[in-house]
């Protein structure tokens, strides 16, 4: 006789972001029973991505075929399987998504969600028709300028916006994105029944009905009102006609939605009870995989780079974000967001060792932290903050007032220099928006990092080093999107079924109280960082200004 189905109990999350699928099922202790992961590049080969992306004939237009994502749910669901992972033990599953991306359905695509044929993949029936648009916009889509001018100037200006929807309008995020399909696709959006974000196309996926958008990666879109948390009516109608309808009411992230779909049942042995919990945005569930009080900072070094910090009021970040939080459902969260990021170290690997990063880190540790006075900007997509595209290269000899500023220098002497130019270039810009929006750095700030990078120990000592304080990591710690996906499939759970005469613990409490947190610190800022970083960080600036505004 094995344990009571109540202690075999275990927790599905995914992680559907920029470059993969990931899936891992928890243990009622929240130990990692079994993990799989599908590689869009390498895994989907017929989808042509390039770093989980397509690009588009437009400058900065990036899009993906959503049915990419399906056929991967459908892979990773059967490498789970083949690890012996027992779905029939599930007892509630919710999921990541990356940021911003949005999934037009189709009226026969909703009809094929809730008829699935389980003798059959998904992706053999909710197919092309079930999306009228099928080159989806993602989060590395920057072409909707004018969407977004329009949006703010219709709303009373970006301050209005900001104050609304905790951010002002970017060409990435799902508004103004809306509202370029509106306007150059009309048809589409007519015929658009539904639009989900990709959280809430995972949780559609598993419900078998088209799932509500969660209200903090619904503060991603431009559209919600994040005090209020509901849509703003005022950002609805200047984005497009009957958009509420579309979108649905949103939800907490913690909603219970309902029971997994017959499908999952008949093909995967899910039990019938298997509860749905409404997914969120991939940095908001990375704030909640990695379990530390709310005074530290967080950061993400996945396809993007990204600051996080929990907040108990909303600021007005005139840059940056503030979104619901995803646990502390009074609470707010900032989020920084930079473009150029694992994919440029990425890049630059592969030209100066050949993509083995052992080399890059060689190179990295062997050049003394300040990099002799050079030092590098590498925004080869246009960046999010500031708004600015390029490379430029100063050695010592450069000042801003230089004849040579905007140009630089070429290249460097070494592929040392260059590679301690890039990593040191990216945590100074990281630290250099981080501080002008009032933030400050030192010793007594903590730091934990999660993301694909942080695996990397000389990356972290960089950021150690430029940030001035003690970096960790956490167990399991680079998939905290991940992770967050399956706690937050407990903790909402446990929120249904505590006994409603006492008061339930929070979320950290709750989650801590399975498992434990164990952080390693894995590295210590030099004691000489601030006396090296502070000029640069001043010298950084200048930079930046110049490449942002060459002909200043
Ligand atoms: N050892 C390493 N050093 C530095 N970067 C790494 C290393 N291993 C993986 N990465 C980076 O991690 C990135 C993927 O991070 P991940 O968080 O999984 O991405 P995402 O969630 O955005 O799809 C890759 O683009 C790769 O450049
Ligand atoms: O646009 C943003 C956040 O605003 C990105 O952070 C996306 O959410 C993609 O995340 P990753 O795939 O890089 O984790």
């Amino acid at each position: 006789m094995g344990p009571p189905k109540q202690l075999k109990r275990t927790f599905l999350g995914f992680d559907l972001s920029t470059q993969k699928l990931k899936a891992v099922l928890l243990g009622s202790s929240l130990e990692v029973v079994a993990k799989a992961e599908v590689k869009f590049d390498t895994d989907l080969p017929e989808f042509r991505t390039t770093g989980g992306a397509n690009a588009g004939p437009s400058k900065n237009e990036y899009y993906v075929q959503p049915v990419m994502w399906v056929k991967a749910m459908d892979i990773v669901l059967d490498r789970l399987v083949m690890q012996q992972a027992d779905l029939s033990t599930v007892a509630a599953v919710s999921g990541s998504g990356q940021q911003h991306g949005s999934v037009y359905w189709s009226k026969h695509g909703i009809s094929t969600l809730q008829n699935l044929n389980s003798d059959k993949f998904l992706h053999a029936q909710i197919d092309d028709s079930a999306f009228v648009v099928n080159r989806t916009p993602i989060w590395m889509d920057a072409t909707t300028t004018k969407q977004c001018l329009e949006m703010e100037m219709a709303v009373g200006g970006k301050l209005k916006m900001v104050e609304l929807t905790g951010s002002k309008c970017y060409e990435r995020f799902t508004g103004p994105q809306i509202r370029k399909i509106y306007q150059k696709r009309c048809h589409a959006y007519d015929e658009a029944v539904r639009i989900s974000l990709v959280s809430s196309f995972i949780s559609s996926l598993f419900l078998g009905s088209v799932a509500p958008i969660d209200f903090s990666d619904g503060s991603g879109m431009n559209l919600l009102n994040i005090r209020k948390r509901n849509w703003s009516k005022e950002c609805l109608n200047v984005c497009a006609p009957d958009l509420d309808e579309r979108l649905g009411v949103p939800v907490s992230p913690n909603t219970v939605l309902g029971n997994v779909s017959k499908y999952f049942v008949k093909r995967f042995s899910f039990t019938p009870e298997c509860k749905v919990i409404a997914s969120t945005g991939d940095n908001c569930s990375a704030l909640s995989g990695m379990l530390v009080g709310s005074n530290w900072l967080t950061i993400s070094l996945g396809t993007s780079d990204t600051l996080m910090v929990s907040m108990k009021e909303q600021l007005h970040w005139e840059e940056g974000h503030v979104l619901c939080h995803p646990t502390d459902t009074e609470a707010f969260m900032g989020l920084l967001c930079f473009r150029n990021a694992s994919l440029v170290r990425e890049g630059v690997n592969k030209s100066m060792t050949g993509g083995n990063w052992d080399k890059f880190n060689e190179y990295l540790d062997s050049t003394p932290r300040g990099n002799f006075g050079n030092m590098a900007i590498h925004f080869i997509d246009m960046e999010i903050i500031p708004k600015a595209q390029g490379i430029l290269r100063w050695n010592k000899e450069i000042v801003p007032s230089s004849p040579d500023a905007a140009k630089g220098v070429i290249k460097f002497s070494s592929p040392q220099i260059e590679i301690r130019a890039l990593v040191e270039g990216q945590m100074l810009h990281h630290r250099a928006v981080a501080e002008d929006l009032g933030y400050r750095f030192g010793p007594d700030t903590q730091i934990l990092v999660t993301g694909g990078a942080s695996v990397n120990k000389s990356i972290l000592q960089t950021v150690a080093d430029v940030f001035n304080s003690p970096v960790h990591v956490q167990d399991e710690g680079h998939e905290a999107a991940l992770m967050g996906a399956a706690y937050r499939a407990a903790y909402s759970l446990y929120l249904q079924e505590h006994d409603k005469k006492k008061e339930p613990l929070c979320y950290r409490d709750y989650i801590l109280s399975l498992t434990s947190n164990k952080l390693d610190l894995v590295c210590e800022p030099h004691k000489d960082s601030e006396q090296i970083y502070a000029p640069m960080l001043l010298r950084y600036r200048e930079m930046a200004r110049v490449l942002a505004n060459p002909d200043t």
